[in-house]
């Protein structure tokens, strides 16, 4: 009898060699062909002309993925243009268009060249224009027109420079921390956003009874990713803390004094103002005392109480129309929420260490600030050396006028104030109206949800190999199986 050889039938091979195939096939395409390709960036621009500077943001996002959730981020270390904001030229408007030469050179090299000329360039004013358009329109159009000349003279696609309404201003940067914090997609509970500039202050949130009829020119709509926002936001125009500084040096010099006792400044810190510098902004003009001198000494006293009291003479609480004000008559609904505060909000809590609202509450700030007004100016100048002189000596002021304006000016309580979250940057992204402006303007945040793929890319990796796996256990099952059988046929046959 011929020895029945113990080796597999060709059917088998042939299906254990087809098997591992699809096995090797199914799991490469899943692992390697799936990966994301390297990726490629568009970028975009946008130049915030402040009253007190104007700063150039680049943003980037994946080429392929425009419509994409939340993929925006900032790409460079903001870059700060040289010299005042461009409101401050309107003696010299070539010179605003000259100043931003130095960041729009940063910017090409920052891009690469390939993708220059698609990259949308805008420029947004906010309230130190807003102020010359009412002081002088025929300046800020001069101003206006020598910055658009100066940015068509780039490779990039400029698509603008215009100045923002208070309510856009306020409304984008609440879709900025919003973006950024992921709480757009999915409809999820948004924050509200605190921004204090120089010349201008927006606070904007959600408020479950605000729908606008109360106070139609603060209500923004909004219709992101298929959720629609009732936004409640205001600009106050002139309490930005350059401007609310101006008004209370114009309380104290209504007689034509020439010394002022200011409790918001040093002890031993003493300055010379020129009235017709101080009054020379439309926050104070009509209130310029006749005959004043020439100039005023301003003598710091350091006194938080008196300087909380003096700034609050700045707000008028006795007027509302409305159901509830903030202040000026202003309609301001019930606080909801938490909140993100930035731009000299973080500036001024940052310096004066308390940002961490967490650890630092409304009574310890007060406390801290009191203790930090009463610091003698030759002392403070000891301990921070490096600081800017300008910012050095206003510290106290500005944490005084943001404490202020949080409980007086917006109603903020001991309670409240712990729901505040002091943002310098975000994701990476420094947090300001910039960036939902951009994604506005570019149309990045579509209406109506996306569409994904049924499966996200993890989880389909995950089925593939899973699979895989099993399939390669079941084809493993069939083989031992199989060649038992023959074994024990062959075995019967011996
Ligand atoms: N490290 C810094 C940077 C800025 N500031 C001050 O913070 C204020 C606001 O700055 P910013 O947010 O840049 O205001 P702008 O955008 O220029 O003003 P606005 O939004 O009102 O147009 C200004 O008084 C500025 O002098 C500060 O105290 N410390
Ligand atoms: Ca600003």
């Amino acid at each position: 009898m011929k020895e029945a050889s113990p080796g597999y039938r060709p059917v088998t091979i042939f299906v254990v060699v087809i098997g591992v195939i699809a096995l090797v096939a199914l799991v490469t395409v899943a692992v390697v062909q799936n990966k994301p390709l390297t990726q490629k960036y568009k970028y975009g621009i946008v130049l915030d002309a402040g009253s007190s500077h104007t700063a150039l943001y680049i943003y980037k996002w994946p080429a392929e993925k425009d419509n994409n959730t939340g993929r925006v981020t900032q790409a460079n270390e903001t870059c700060k243009v040289k010299g005042p904001g461009i409101s401050s030229y309107a003696s010299n408007p070539q010179g605003a268009g000259e100043s931003l030469r130095a960041c729009m050179l940063e910017a090409k090299k920052f891009i690469p060249a390939s993708r220059q000329e698609e990259t949308p360039l805008y420029l947004g004013a906010t309230a130190g224009m807003r102020l010359l358009n009412m002081e002088n329109a025929s300046a800020s159009d001069s101003v206006f027109k020598a910055v658009e000349e100066a940015l068509d003279s780039y490779t990039f696609s400029y698509r603008g420079a215009r100045l923002l309404t208070g309510l856009e201003e306020g409304a984008f940067g609440w879709v900025t921390v919003n973006y950024l914090d992921g709480r757009l997609t999915q409809g999820q509970k948004t924050i509200g956003a605190l921004d204090l500039g120089g010349a201008s202050t927006q606070i904007s949130f959600v408020s479950p009874n605000f729908d606008g009829s109360e106070s139609p020119n603060n209500l923004m709509m909004f219709r992101l990713y298929g959720n629609d926002y009732n936004l409640y936001s205001h600009s106050f125009l002139c309490y930005g803390k350059d401007q609310a500084l101006r008004q209370t040096l114009a309380h104290q010099t209504q007689s034509g004094q020439s010394i002022v006792n200011d409790p918001c400044f040093h002890s031993k810190y003493s300055k010379v103002w020129e009235y017709s510098n101080l009054y020379d902004t439309p926050c104070v003009a009509d209130r310029k005392p006749d005959n004043s001198p020439t100039n005023f000494t301003l003598n710091g006293s350091g006194n938080f109480q008196q300087c909380q009291q003096l700034i609050k003479s700045i707000f008028n609480f006795t007027q509302c129309k409305y159901s509830r004000c903030s202040f000026n008559g202003v309609f301001q609904p019930e606080l909801q929420g938490s909140f993100g505060a930035f731009s000299a909000y973080y500036y001024v809590l940052d310096f004066l260490n308390l940002a961490d609202t967490s650890r630092v509450s409304l009574e310890k700030a007060k406390d801290k600030l009191k203790e930090y007004c009463a610091t003698p100016w030759p002392e403070l100048q000891k301990q921070h050396p490096k600081t800017k002189e300008k910012y050095l000596s206003e510290y106290c002021f500005s944490g005084t006028y943001i404490l202020t304006l949080l409980t007086e000016g917006y109603n903020f309580t001991a309670d409240t104030y712990k729901e505040i979250t002091v943002i310098g940057k975000m994701q990476g992204s420094d947090a300001g109206w910039t960036l939902g402006y951009m994604l506005n303007l570019t149309n990045m945040i579509p209406a109506e949800a996306p569409d994904r793929p049924p499966i996200a890319y993890p989880s389909y990796v995950s089925i593939m190999v899973i699979t895989g796996i099993v399939l390669g256990i079941v084809l493993l099952f069939i083989v031992y199986t199989h060649s038992r059988t023959q074994c024990s046929n062959t075995q019967k046959i011996v």
